[in-house]
């Protein structure tokens, strides 16, 4: 068990701790995440002995960490430091072995090479690296071999900074699966990791590290929003559900400078949703709908927290939701209607036609399109003359133009 009480730390007049508590169970493995510079090392080797605090207190199980002499404390917890670049030349299973230290008698020189070393390397699937000289390995093999010496250690208490940093997409879920199951064996454990979906999908509680201090901590689903990522990393951002995982999922985008635009999205599904997506993405201020329930737009609408109308099943749509629209569309700089699959002579039709500046989304020809008689043509054909009409993947950038510049007319 890892205590970490009121820790504070500072180097020279910079405090890079500020108050920091933690605990981490036997039992479980806590995720340390944060932006570059947040402090998440500096915690770690607060934690691991390496680093005395100002003020406050580390215990590792029952003793306190800076009580112990650097053999008793690497016996009670075993590091895979950041940087495993290594300026010699011992063979793999001789740096394995000096995860075995701790316990070896003060007075044997052989290094210990049993059954430990054997298993450690085997777990993290380095053991046909074993007569390999360590400073000949890749970045990725090095580290594994790291966390094969602190797998021969045996401590109860595992602090891991970014062990899947230089690691493949298999040999990083594999070793944070590895981790998954010394924490399962009763160990605690505490690792700083960047890659925020696999963070989420391992540890049993993530900790979000912020200047020095922990911001929040908690269930993975609790800790990673939409607004973490924008408070502590500065990031624009969306997060989801992963399907296969079940985790949360994160989407990080760029800084735009374009957007800034009002645009309200009429008409749904497949593309509906992607012109809800790619306006939000490239900055716009969205409204949307009104979508069915089990509509693909409102789904994406709702992750995105863009204010969106819905109707119930099988109903017609409402007089409230129909206020509620006209309201949004009259507020919009741009109403963009998503090819329309519904008949255009109907209610959303007339939501269009109130639209200052109109775009036209056409995935399909309209000749496939549900008229509702010669009136619905000519409804929507006067819609249509006045619109503008793109592919939906230029919707974002129409916006940004100035009203007409992107009027391009199908040429159906
Ligand atoms: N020995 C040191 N002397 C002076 N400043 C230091 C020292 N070690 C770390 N710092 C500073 O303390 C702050 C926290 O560093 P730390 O390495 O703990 O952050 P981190 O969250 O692990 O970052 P990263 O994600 O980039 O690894 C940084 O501003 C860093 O520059």
């Amino acid at each position: 068990m890892i205590r970490v009480d009121d820790v504070h730390v500072a180097f020279g007049d910079v405090e890079v701790l500020d108050g920091v508590d933690l605990t981490v169970e036997a039992g479980e493995f806590v995720g340390l995440v944060g932006p570059n510079g947040a402090g998440k090392t500096t915690l770690l080797r607060t934690v691991n002995g390496a680093l005395t605090p100002g003020s406050g207190e580390v215990f590792v199980g029952e003793e306190r960490i800076h009580d112990l002499s650097s053999r008793a404390a690497s016996r009670r917890v075993a590091t895979v430091p950041q940087d495993t670049s290594v300026r010699f030349a011992f063979d793999v299973a001789d740096v394995v072995a000096m995860g075995r230290t701790p316990h070896r008698s003060r007075f044997s020189s052989h290094p210990d090479r049993g059954a430990h070393v054997d298993a450690a390397l085997e777990r993290t699937e380095t053991t046909h690296l074993r007569d390999r000289r360590v400073d000949t390995l890749s970045g990725g093999e090095r580290q594994r071999v790291f966390v094969a010496r602190a797998l021969a250690q045996d401590a109860p208490t595992l602090v891991l900074d970014e062990p899947t940093a230089s690691l493949d997409v298999n040999h990083a879920t594999q070793t944070l699966a590895l981790v998954r199951e010394l924490a399962d064996e009763s160990r605690a454990v505490l690792a700083a990791i960047h890659d925020l979906e696999s963070a989420a999908r391992f540890c049993d509680r993530l900790a979000l590290v912020h200047d020095g201090r922990i911001v929040d901590q908690g269930e993975p689903a609790d800790v990673l929003t939409t607004e973490a990522l924008e408070t502590a990393f500065d990031a624009r951002g969306v997060v989801t559900t992963n399907p296969v995982t079940d985790s949360p999922a994160v989407t990080t985008l760029p800084s735009t400078t374009g957007g800034g635009s009002r645009v309200h999205v009429l008409g749904g599904g497949e593309t509906g949703a992607s012109v809800v997506g790619s306006c939000w993405a490239a900055g716009h201020q969205v409204s949307a709908g009104p979508f069915s329930h089990d509509d693909a737009a409102r789904s994406v609408a709702r992750t995105l927290e863009v204010p969106v109308e819905t109707t119930p099943p099988f109903a017609a749509i409402g007089r409230a939701t129909v206020e509620a629209v006209s309201e949004q569309i009259a507020a919009a700089d741009v109403t963009v209607l998503a090819d329309p699959v519904i008949d255009p002579a109907a209610t959303v039709c007339e939501l269009a036609d109130d639209a200052e500046r109109l775009v036209l989304v056409e995935s399909r020809p309209l000749a496939e399109r549900n008229y509702a008689g010669e009136r619905g043509r000519e409804r929507y054909e006067a819609l249509r003359r006045r619109a503008s009409v793109v592919d939906a993947d230029r919707v974002p950038a129409v916006l940004d133009e100035k009203p007409d510049a992107g009027k391009v007319l199908a040429d159906d």
